[in-house]
C-alpha cells in the first residue's frame, strides 16, 4: 500500500475531487444495502401472511428510487474518480517529456530509448490504474466490506456474522503472499517490456542496415525471443494473479457454508427468521465485490509501486549540466579555449592541453584523424558535457557564466548524423525559427545550395520529408541541416564534418557565400577533406585529443606533418579521380 503514500502529494492536490469521489461510494455502499434488508422483510411478510399489494408498490418504490441513486452517483464518482488518474497520468508523462528534454546526450547514450518509451506508456498506465482503480478498490472494499459487516452484525446476527467471518484470516495471509510475490514478478516483467519496445524501436530504424546486411532471420528470431521472455514472465505475473480470485472465491464459499450452516441451527432455535437468513446471506453475497476488490487491490498497488518506483528513479537523474549562469544574454563569438583536459564518463582523456583563441568573425578549422576529438571539440562548445571553470571563455565570460539557453541560442550547429523531423521541408529549414517568413526559409536554402534541388520537387518547400529524411539523399539532407543552422544567423557557426557528402563544386560553392555572409561572425568547420578549410583563418590538427600542428593552410603546407601528407595524398585522389596520370 505504500504506493499510496508516495501519491499522497497528487491525492492532496486533487482532495476535493477524491472526497467527493469517496463520498459518492460511501452511499452507493449504504444504497446497496437496503435491497438484501428490503427482501429479507418481504419474505418475512410472505411468511406471516401479512403481504399486501400496498406494501409490495411500496418496497418496489423504495427499490427503484435506490437503484436510481446509485446510477446517478455511481457515473458522477467515475468522472470524479477515474477523471483525477487519467489527469495525474498526463501530469506524469509531462513531466516525463519536459525531464528528457532537458537530459544531456551522456544520459542518452546510457540510456535505452525503447526504455524510456515504456516508463512513458506502460508505467504510466500501471500508475493511472493505482490512483483510479486502486482507490476505488481500497474505499470501496473498505466501505462497502464495513457497512456490510455492520448491517449483518447489528441488524441480524452478530454471533453469525463472526461465525462466518472465521475465514478471513486465511485470505488476509494468502494475499499478502500474493502480492509480495506479484511484486517481484511485475517488475521483471516491465523490464521485459522495456526491453521488447527498445528492439522494436532499434530494428525499425535500422532495418535498411538489417535488410542490407540480410539479417532480417536474425532479427526476427531475436525479437522472438525477447518476445517470447516477455511472455514468459507476464505468465509468471498471471500465474500469482490468477491464484486471487479462485483462493478469494473459495473462502468465499467457505463462508457460505458456514453462514447456511448455523443459520439454520440458529433459525430452528428460533434466534433468527427466515428473512433474516435470506437478508444474511444476500449480505454474504455482497461481501463478495469487496473481498475480490482487495484481491485486485493488491494487484493493482503492487503494479502501481513497481511502475512509481521506475518512473521515480528516472525523474530523480540529476542534471548533468548545471544551468546555474546568471548571463541572459547570448554571446558574440570571441572564442578562447583554455583547455586543460577533459575525459567523458568512461575516464580516459579524450582532449588535452587545447588552447587558442578565435576573434569575432573568425573562422576556425578542426581536422585530424577519425576519433582524434574533432567532435568532442565542438559539443563542449554547445556545453553538452560539465566543464570546469574557465575551460572556455567567450566574449571574457565563463561559458558556464551564461544560461544554457542563452549559449545556445548563439550557435547554430549542424551536427555529423544530421537529423531532419517529419515535416515539410520549409518547417525542417525554419526548425529553430518557426515563424521565418518564405524570403528568409529560402535565403538560407540558398546559402546552403539546396534551393535548386528543392525547386525541383513537385511539392517544393512544402515536401514532407520521411522520417529522418529518408526520401532525400545524403548530400541533400546535409545541405537541409546547413540551411536549418544559417537562419538563425547565428554568431557561432559549427559545421561538424557537414560537408562530407557534397561534391567538391557544391562545397567550393557553400564556403564561397558562407565567407561572404559571414565576415563579422565566427564559424568553426570540421572536416576530413582540407579543401573544406584552406580557407580558415586558424586550422588545428588534433592528434590523439591534442593539438599537434597549427597555422594558416600556407603555413602548415610549409611544415612537415600529418597536414602537408594528407593534403598532397587528397590532391593525389583528386588528381586521379578527375582523371589524371601518375608518371
Ligand atoms: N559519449 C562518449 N562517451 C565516451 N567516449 C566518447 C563519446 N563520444 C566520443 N567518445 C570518444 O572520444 C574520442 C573522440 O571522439 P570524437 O567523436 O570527438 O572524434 P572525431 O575526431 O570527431 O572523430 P570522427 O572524425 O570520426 O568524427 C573517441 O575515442 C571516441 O571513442
Amino acid at each position: 500500500m505504500r504506493v499510496f503514500l508516495q501519491l499522497m502529494w497528487y491525492f492532496k492536490q486533487e482532495k476535493w475531487r477524491y472526497l467527493g469521489g469517496i463520498v459518492m461510494l460511501a452511499f452507493v455502499s449504504l444504497g446497496l444495502l437496503v435491497p438484501p434488508k428490503v427482501v429479507g422483510l418481504i419474505v418475512d411478510h410472505i411468511e406471516e401472511g401479512t403481504i399486501t399489494e400496498e406494501i409490495l408498490w411500496r418496497y418496489a418504490a423504495v427499490l427503484i428510487g435506490i437503484a436510481i441513486g446509485i446510477y446517478v452517483l455511481r457515473y458522477i464518482w467515475r468522472i470524479l474518480i477515474f477523471g483525477s488518474a487519467v489527469k495525474l497520468a498526463m501530469l506524469l508523462r509531462n513531466r516525463l517529456y519536459e525531464h528528457f528534454t532537458k537530459k544531456s546526450q551522456e544520459f542518452y547514450h546510457k540510456r535505452r530509448v525503447g526504455d524510456l518509451m515504456a516508463h512513458s506508456t506502460n508505467d504510466l498506465q500501471a500508475i493511472q490504474q493505482t490512483a483510479g482503480d486502486g482507490v476505488l478498490t481500497l474505499v470501496d472494499s473498505l466501505m462497502m466490506g464495513g457497512f456490510t459487516l455492520i448491517a449483518m452484525a447489528t441488524t441480524i446476527s452478530w454471533k453469525l456474522t463472526l461465525v462466518s467471518l472465521l475465514p478471513l484470516p486465511i485470505m488476509a495471509w494468502a494475499t499478502n503472499k500474493y502480492g509480495t510475490m506479484l511484486h517481484k514478478r511485475f517488475h521483471s516483467a516491465q523490464e521485459a517490456f522495456s526491453t521488447l519496445n527498445d528492439k522494436v524501436q532499434e530494428s525499425i530504424s535500422g532495418t535498411r542496415v538489417i535488410k542490407a546486411f540480410g539479417q532480417e532471420r536474425d532479427d526476427i528470431d531475436s525479437f522472438s525471443n525477447l518476445s517470447k521472455d516477455a511472455v514468459k514472465k507476464n505468465m509468471a505475473v498471471a500465474r500469482v494473479d490468477s491464484l486471487f480470485d479462485p483462493t478469494i472465491s473459495l473462502i468465499i464459499g467457505f463462508s457460505f457454508f458456514l453462514a447456511v450452516g448455523y443459520g439454520s441451527i440458529l433459525v430452528t432455535q428460533n434466534e433468527l427468521t427466515i428473512g433474516e437468513l435470506v437478508s444474511f446471506t444476500s449480505y454474504l453475497g455482497l461481501l463478495i465485490w469487496p473481498m475480490l476488490a482487495f484481491g485486485w487491490l493488491f494487484n493493482i498497488v503492487e503494479r502501481g509501486r513497481a511502475s512509481y518506483d521506475r518512473v521515480e528513479s528516472l525523474l530523480a537523474v540529476k542534471e548533468e549540466i548545471e544551468d546555474s549562469g546568471s548571463i541572459e544574454n547570448s554571446p558574440k563569438g570571441d572564442i578562447s579555449f583554455q583547455l586543460e583536459q577533459f575525459s567523458y564518463s568512461t575516464g580516459t582523456p579524450v582532449l588535452s592541453d587545447i588552447h587558442f583563441t578565435l576573434k569575432r568573425g573568425q573562422t576556425l578549422g578542426v581536422v585530424g584523424k577519425t576519433g582524434s576529438g574533432k567532435t568532442t571539440l565542438c559539443k563542449l562548445l554547445l556545453r553538452e558535457f560539465q566543464l570546469k571553470s574557465d575551460d572556455i571563455i567567450i566574449d571574457d565570460h565563463d561559458i558556464c557564466e551564461y544560461q544554457l539557453h542563452a549559449l545556445r541560442n548563439s550557435i547554430g550547429y549542424v551536427p555529423q548524423d544530421h537529423f531532419l523531423f517529419s515535416a515539410t521541408i520549409a518547417e525542417n529549414i525554419a526548425f529553430s525559427k518557426v515563424e521565418s517568413p518564405f524570403i528568409e526559409i529560402k535565403e538560407a536554402a540558398e546559402l546552403a545550395s539546396i534551393h535548386k534541388d528543392i525547386s525541383q520537387f513537385k511539392y517544393g518547400y512544402e515536401t514532407v520529408v520521411g522520417e529522418r529524411g529518408v526520401t532525400l539523399s545524403g548530400g541533400q539532407k546535409q545541405r537541409i541541416s546547413i540551411a536549418r543552422a544559417l537562419i538563425k544567423n547565428p554568431e557561432i557557426l559549427i559545421l561538424d564534418d557537414s560537408l562530407s557528402a557534397v561534391d567538391a563544386k557544391t562545397e567550393e560553392s557553400i564556403l564561397q557565400q558562407l565567407k561572404r555572409k559571414r565576415q563579422n561572425q565566427t564559424t568553426i568547420i570540421t572536416a576530413h577533406r582540407l579543401s573544406s578549410i584552406a580557407h580558415c583563418d586558424l586550422i588545428i590538427v588534433l592528434e590523439n585529443g591534442t593539438i599537434v600542428q597549427r597555422g594558416t593552410h600556407f603555413s602548415l603546407l610549409d611544415e612537415d606533418g600529418w597536414y602537408k601528407e594528407t593534403y598532397e595524398k587528397q590532391a593525389l585522389e583528386t588528381l586521379i579521380s578527375q582523371g589524371g596520370v601518375i608518371k
